[in-house]
């Protein structure tokens, strides 16, 4: 069986991971996370840059207008501090506003901490890209992304990624498959894909 090919967009934003202050823990969180959840070969395309409105919204418009990627992911620079303008940043390229996602983020956040509530995160469409915005904290991005699990590994309150594939399905981008260990992708029953019947 294969797998559609997806293009994801990760941008890191942080002042001092890309002064080169400390290494940026960003993207290689990321890109971990999405390896170990997605079955589709993805392609990456990497940007880290400092807290700068035009610096995200130049970095967004590139991933989605010139890179065409299905996903783009954003960390950092979601919090109340006057530096933080990512929000502002993906707000200002967005075609659509997708308010469940910063919701959904938020609540997952408050299993882990009280002030979940600081991230003032969003997600938007812009063309055919998904954007979402996630917290700094490096630790934040699978518990946001793969949600709340019990000793066992079932799920106690979903991440969001559980919703991701069927919007991008609905944004006319691949067909994401991913691995039940890490996270559930939920379509409803008419969206999933029947496997193709082979010869063998
Ligand atoms: N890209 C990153 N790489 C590694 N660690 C990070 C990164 N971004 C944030 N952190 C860690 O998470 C903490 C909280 O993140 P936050 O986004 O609030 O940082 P910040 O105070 O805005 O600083 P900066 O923008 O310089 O990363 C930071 O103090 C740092 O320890
Ligand atoms: N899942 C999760 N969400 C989280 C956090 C965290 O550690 N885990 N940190 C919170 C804190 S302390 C802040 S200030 C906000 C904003 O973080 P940012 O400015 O790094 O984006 O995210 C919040 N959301």
């Amino acid at each position: 069986m294969s797998f559609d090919a997806v293009k994801i967009g990760l941008v890191s934003v942080s002042d001092r991971a890309s002064a080169g202050v400390y290494q940026d823990q960003g993207i290689p969180s990321l890109k971990t996370w999405l390896q170990a959840a997605l079955l589709n070969p993805i392609e990456f395309v990497e940007i880290l840059i400092p807290d700068e409105q035009a610096d995200i919204e130049n970095a967004l418009k590139k991933l989605a207008d010139e890179h065409h990627c299905n996903l783009i992911c954003t960390t950092g620079g979601t919090g109340p501090a006057k530096r933080d303008v990512t929000p502002e940043a993906t707000l200002a390229v967005a075609n659509k506003e997708m308010p469940g996602f910063g919701e959904q983020m938020r609540q997952i956040s408050l299993h882990f901490v009280p002030t979940a509530i600081l991230s003032r995160q969003v997600a938007v469409i812009r063309g055919e890209s998904l954007i979402i915005n996630l917290p700094g904290q490096p630790k934040a991005i699978a518990e946001t992304l793969e949600g709340l699990k019990d000793k066992e590994g079932n799920s106690l309150v979903k991440g969001i990624f559980a919703a991701v594939p069927y919007c991008i399905d609905l944004i006319g981008g691949p067909y994401l498959e991913t691995n039940p260990e890490v996270i559930n992708a939920f379509r409803p029953k008419s969206a999933i894909r029947k496997p193709a019947q082979g010869n063998a």
